[in-house]
C-alpha cells in the first residue's frame, strides 16, 4: 500500500495529476473535533499555484469537497474523505514525451514499477499535485493540535544558496508561527525573500530550476510522546516527509553538523526552569531523544531538489524503443518547488505528531 500511511492515524492519498480528481481518506481521526473548513481552505491556498511567475502557471482552485466523516462542524470519527477536482489539465503537453524519461522525474522508474501502465501526464500519481490531499489531512491535524496548544510552522530557510534567518530553537513563539502562515512568501526576513524570488525568476528565464531548504518547528509538544527504535517521532516524521515528492534530505536538530561536534558541544544540558519544568539550555537534539519528545521544540530541516522538468533540451532515452533521444519538456512547471512545499512539510509533521499524541489516553 504505497500511498497509505498506517499509524494511530491512517490515511490514503489517491488520484493522478491529470485524472478527474485527487483526494484523501483519513481513518481514526478522533470524533467530535470542531474543524473550521475555511481554515482548511486557507491552509491549502498556501500550497496552491500562485500567479506571480514563481510557480507553475497551472490554475487549480484546490477547494476540497468533504464527502464523509464530517457533520455539524465536527468530525464524526468515521473515515474523513475529501476530493479535490483537477480542472486545468493540459494533457497534450505530455503527448510527445510519453515514452521519453524526463531526467530527475519518476517516468522511467514508474514505467518499470507499473509495467508501462502508469499515467505520466503531469507526473500522474507521482505528481507534486498529490501534496494537495496531504495538505487537507495536515490542515485537519493542525487544527486538532492547535486546540491543545501545539503549533507547527515552517519557512523557506534557503533557496539556491540565499538564506533566511533560522528559527530560534528554544524561544520561537506561537505568534512567530502564526505570523509566518500569513505571509505569501514565508520567510522570517522579507528582504531575503525578495532575493530568493529574484533567483527563482532568473532560473525560469534560464529555462532552469532551483531547490532549497525548508525549516520546520513544532512547539508545546508534551514530553514523552513517541517510542524507541522503529516507531519514534523521527521515524514517523521522516516517513511522511519523504512522501513529499522532490525531498532528498532531512535532518533533526543540529542534524549533519553533529558530525563536526564533540559530546560537550552537542549535549543539551538539562535544568528545571522557574515554572518547575524540565528543559534544556540548548537544543541540538531538536526536541527528540530516543524517538521520544523531550518537551523542547521539535526542529527539522528538509532539502528539496530543483524541479526536474526544465525546458532546456536534455539528453535522455526512449525507454520503449531503447534509443537515445533529446527531450524538450513542455508543461507548466514550478521553477522552484520550495515555497509551495512549506505547508506540505507542516502537514507531514502535524500528522506524525497527532498520530503519536493519540497514544495517550487523556488526549
Ligand atoms: C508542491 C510540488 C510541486 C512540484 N512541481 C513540479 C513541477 O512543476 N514539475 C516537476 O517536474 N516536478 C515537480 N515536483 C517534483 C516531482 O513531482 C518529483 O520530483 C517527482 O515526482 C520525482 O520524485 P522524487 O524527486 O521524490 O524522486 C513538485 C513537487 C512538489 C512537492
Ligand atoms: C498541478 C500541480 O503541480 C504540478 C506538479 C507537477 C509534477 O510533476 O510534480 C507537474 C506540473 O503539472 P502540469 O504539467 O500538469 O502543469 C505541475 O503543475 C499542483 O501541485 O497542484
Amino acid at each position: 500500500m504505497s500511498s497509505t500511511w498506517k499509524n494511530n492515524i491512517s490515511f490514503t492519498v489517491f488520484g493522478e495529476s491529470h485524472g478527474p480528481a485527487i483526494g484523501v481518506c483519513m481513518d481514526n481521526v478522533p470524533p467530535g473535533e470542531s474543524i473550521d473548513v475555511d481554515k482548511i481552505y486557507k491552509f491549502m491556498a498556501r500550497r496552491a499555484p500562485k500567479k506571480d511567475g514563481t510557480t507553475t502557471m497551472r490554475k487549480e482552485s484546490d477547494i476540497p469537497q468533504i464527502i464523509s466523516g464530517y457533520h455539524n462542524g465536527k468530525t464524526t470519527g468515521t473515515p474523513l474523505v475529501a476530493m479535490i477536482a483537477n480542472n486545468d489539465q493540459h494533457s497534450q503537453d505530455y503527448n510527445n514525451i510519453s515514452k521519453l524519461a524526463r531526467p530527475g522525474h519518476a517516468d522511467y522508474t514508474g514505467a518499470l514499477r507499473y509495467r508501462g501502465f502508469n499515467d505520466i501526464r503531469g507526473g500522474g500519481h507521482f505528481s507534486g499535485r498529490l501534496t494537495a490531499p496531504l495538505c487537507f489531512a495536515g490542515a485537519v491535524a493542525q487544527q486538532i493540535l492547535e486546540k491543545r496548544g501545539i503549533y507547527i510552522g515552517a519557512h523557506i530557510a534557503e533557496i539556491h544558496g540565499i538564506t533566511d534567518k533560522s528559527f530560534d530553537p528554544i524561544n520561537t513563539s506561537r505568534q512567530d508561527i502564526i505570523d509566518l502562515k500569513e505571509k505569501d512568501f514565508p520567510v522570517i526576513i522579507d528582504v531575503q525573500g525578495n532575493e530568493m524570488k529574484k533567483e527563482i525568476l532568473h532560473a525560469r528565464e534560464e529555462q532552469d530550476s532551483v531547490g532549497g531548504i525548508i525549516e520546520c518547528i513544532a512547539i508545546n509538544v508534551p514530553a514523552g510522546i513517541g517510542s524507541p527504535i522503529f516507531d519514534g517521532l523521527e521515524n514517523s516524521i521522516a516517513q511522511l516527509i519523504f512522501g513529499i515528492p522532490a525531498v532528498k534530505g532531512l535532518e533533526f536538530g543540529a542534524g549533519f553538523d553533529v558530525a563536526k561536534m564533540t559530546g560537550s558541544e552537542n549535549n543539551d544540558e538539562f535544568y528545571v526552569n522557574e515554572r518547575g519544568i524540565v528543559v534544556t539550555k540548548t537544543n541540538s537534539h531538536g526536541g527528540i531523544l530516543g524517538g521520544i519528545s523531550s518537551g523542547m521544540p521539535i526542529t527539522l530541516r528538509v532539502a528539496v531538489k530543483p524541479t526536474p522538468s526544465i525546458s532546456r533540451p536534455q539528453e535522455t532515452i526512449d525507454y520503449s524503443a531503447m534509443k537515445n533521444e533529446t527531450l524538450v519538456v513542455k508543461g507548466r512547471h514550478d521553477p522552484c518547488i520550495v515555497p509551495r512545499a512549506v505547508p506540505c512539510v507542516e502537514a507531514a509533521v502535524s500528522l506524525a505528531v497527532l498520530s503519536h499524541m493519540l497514544e495517550y489516553p487523556n488526549f
